[in-house]
């Protein structure tokens, strides 16, 4: 099969859909790989890598026009759409549920896209996973980050320091991202509450956390509670590849502590509070009633030499599995079938349909 994998456009994206050692394995298995001049270089991987491991190096144009199957990080971008097809599988970060343009563009040009955050094996999201490991862990270096008054916050240490209380730091939706972004906080010494909607999440994230962090059922009220005087709050909720339910709305920000900030790593799905709007690391936050708000959708953008290579961990035996044959693989792999989301003009996901009851869908 020819798979394709071009440089990311996105701001400040600089992560590639797969590394050298990647394209080894892929070509091993018999495949042709093209690679767009250049692609790597932000990930630490130079050209002459690629085509040690049996890549062809490419133009945009060639590595788009010649591929069967394209390897992306994120989804495209207005000036991608043109290269949209009908004989093109896109296998890459959609979040189409939040994003009704690219939706239409993939449904007028008949693109199958199998978005890597719906590729499900049962609660489990395995291509999903390893960007919001990495997401999580941020988050809370960028609660550290912009609760200083060097960066516009209002002077706080999260830890606070002996004899001063530490900062009070609230995660909604305790997954992958609710998890690494507390344990974090923890380490840093905050004063950590997680709420999750999910009863067995809740049970399993009370014993793994013990005393070093508040573990609570995620309800309005709940929420409410928290929200009083907190200093940051972190939003990492998500319903699979459906719009994120808006958990704080405006007159909660009220119920903040000063200068507080709000981080919606949710973003990528709509964000989880209202007054969120996706943001870049070119201007990562903005204000709100006197409340900050760090939207940045694409935060492993910032960690591409991390994010890289832990992204080609997980998706690598899934381009193996589709360089079979892409038809037989969503046939017969009910994991991989479950990330599809567009094919021959239609939505194929429930998420996306719901988000978009006016456009064509068979789910
Ligand atoms: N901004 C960025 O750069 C990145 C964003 N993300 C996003 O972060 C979000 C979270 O991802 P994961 O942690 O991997 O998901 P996950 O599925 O592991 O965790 C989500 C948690 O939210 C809980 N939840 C659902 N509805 C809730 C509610 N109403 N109240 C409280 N909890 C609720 C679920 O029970 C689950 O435990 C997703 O939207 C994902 O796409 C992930 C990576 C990077
Ligand atoms: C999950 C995602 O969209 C990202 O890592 O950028």
């Amino acid at each position: 099969m020819r798979i394709g994998v071009p440089t990311e456009i996105k701001p400040s994206e600089r992560r590639v859909g797969m590394t050298p050692d990647g394209v080894h394995a892929v070509v091993e298995a018999g495949h042709e790989v093209f690679v767009q001049d250049g692609a790597g270089v932000g990930s630490g991987f130079d050209n002459a890598e690629y085509v040690a491991a049996g890549a062809r190096l490419g133009t945009q144009a060639e590595v788009w026009d010649t591929a069967e199957l394209l390897v992306k990080v994120k989804e495209p971008i207005e000036p991608e759409y043109g290269f949209l097809r009908e004989d093109l599988t896109l296998f890459t970060y959609l979040h189409l549920a939040a994003d009704r343009d690219l939706t239409q563009a993939l449904l007028e040009n008949r693109t199958r896209s199998i978005a890597y955050e719906t590729v499900r094996d049962g609660r489990a999201l395995p291509l999903l996973t390893p960007m919001s490991e990495i997401a999580g862990r941020l988050a809370a270096q960028a609660a550290a980050q912009y609760s200083l008054h060097t960066e516009g916050g209002p002077g706080i240490l999260l830890g606070g320091t002996p004899g001063v209380a530490p900062a009070r730091v609230v995660v909604l939706g305790g997954g992958t991202v609710g998890t690494q972004a507390a344990l974090l906080a923890v380490g840093l010494r905050a004063e950590v509450t997680i709420l999750d909607a999910y009863l067995p999440r809740v049970r399993e994230l009370t014993d793994y956390f013990g005393n070093s962090a508040r573990v609570l059922a995620s309800n309005p009220r709940n929420i409410e509670r928290e929200l009083e005087g907190a200093d940051v709050v972190i939003g990492s909720v998500l319903v699979p590849g459906a719009a994120a339910p808006k958990l704080v709305r405006r007159e909660h920000l009220d119920l903040l502590a000063p200068g507080s900030l709000l981080i919606d790593v949710a973003i990528d799905q709509g964000g989880c509070f209202e007054t969120s709007h996706p943001t870049t690391y070119e201007d990562p936050v903005f204000e709100v009633d006197g409340i900050r708000h760090y939207c940045v959708a694409n935060m492993p953008g910032a960690v591409p030499r991390t994010g890289t290579a832990s992204l080609t961990n997980a998706t690598l035996p899934f381009v193996l599995r589709l360089g079979q044959g892409i038809d037989e693989a969503l046939r017969e792999d009910r994991i991989l079938a479950a990330g599809l989301n567009t094919e021959q003009g239609e939505i194929t996901f429930q998420g996306v349909a719901d988000a978009f009851p006016d456009l064509p869908a068979r789910v």
